[in-house]
């Protein structure tokens, strides 16, 4: 770990002011558009235990498509590779919210981490559990190591009340067979999943057991938890690498070269594997909605650690 680490996020913050202004915060969901621009945050929690923060890092923001990795996590872990079955596990090369590939390609999404393939890995959930939103709850409040964590019921309303696209996804796939509960109810399950706030200290120690090979740690004094195989943890990790950040997973496997999970709420993941995790956010997107400036950090945060250059 770079002994610097705190003076790197802070010059990682100064730099990353000047990229205000380039990108646009998410305004389809329509909630979701009155966020405040001009915010940064940045949260790092690494393996032997250390967190370091700077910015808005202690800011709750909308997950959104970083609930994506959650819950495919769990689905994983409840049925197994019976979900390959459902959903690929190929990058798209086409937007999150694409609708084109489901009808050439008989209704199966290409990867849990777009639209259409959340939308399945929900469907699994809602057949699974009578109450998904609590379970799912009671899961990240425990990786988050935070009892009140809860989701903002206004943004998952505002979704659900404009979720005509994803809705189309799912009748398109129900109308293929791949899709087994009501829509409507998954699309309900499914906006309050993407409604979950999160800062980003929380978000970074919610996946450290990404970094630590499955393995959970609570702040809280609770028993270490192997939450996922080893084995999974490291095929969690290559899907990520390969399908975490839509159309523009290669543009960040080249530019940052780590397993990401980004969402339109402007916040972005990354994986250290071995090492910990990076939570940042900051609410302007770029074109396919990824932070802009969220990307810039985590670039220049591996250009100035070395991370992952000896994972690849
Ligand atoms: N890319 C995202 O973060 C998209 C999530 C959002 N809830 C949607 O379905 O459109």
């Amino acid at each position: 770990m770079p002994r610097h680490l705190p003076a790197l996020l802070d010059q990682i913050h100064t730099e990353a002011q000047a990229l205000f202004g380039q990108g646009r915060v998410a305004d389809y969901i329509p909630a979701l558009g009155e966020v405040p621009p001009r915010q940064f945050g940045m949260a790092v929690a690494l393996c032997n235990g250390e967190t370091h923060a700077v910015g808005d890092a202690h800011t709750p923001f909308s997950l959104q498509s970083i609930t994506k990795l959650f819950t495919f996590v769990l689905a994983l872990k409840l049925v197994g590779d019976e979900l390959w079955q459902r959903v690929g596990r190929e990058p798209s090369g086409a937007a999150f919210n694409s609708i084109v590939q489901l009808e050439t390609e008989n209704g199966i999404p290409r990867n849990p981490f777009i639209n259409a393939g959340a939308l399945v890995i929900t469907d699994i959930l809602t057949t699974r559990y009578a109450h998904l939103d609590y379970a799912l709850l009671g899961a990240l409040r425990r990786l988050a190591d935070d009892p009140e964590l809860h989701w903002n019921a206004r943004i998952a309303k505002s979704e659900r009340d404009t979720a005509h696209r994803n809705m189309a996804m799912a009748y398109f796939m129900k109308s293929h067979g791949n899709f087994h509960n009501p829509p409507e109810l998954v699309l309900d399950n499914y906006c309050r999943q993407c409604a979950t706030e999160m800062s980003c200290s929380q978000l970074a120690q919610a996946t450290m057991f990404l970094a630590n090979k499955g393995r959970d740690q609570s702040l809280r004094g609770e028993p270490d938890e192997q939450f996922l195989s080893a084995d999974d943890t490291r095929r969690v990790n290559a899907l990520l690498l390969t399908c975490g950040a839509y159309d523009a997973a290669g543009d960040f496997a080249y530019r940052i070269g780590l397993p990401v999970k980004t969402g339109v709420g402007g916040g972005i993941v990354a994986i250290v594997p071995g090492v910990g995790t990076v939570a940042v956010w900051a609410p302007e997107l770029d074109a396919k909605g990824n932070s802009v400036l969220g990307a810039f950090a985590l670039e220049r945060l591996v250009q100035l650690t070395g991370w992952g250059h000896n994972t690849l």
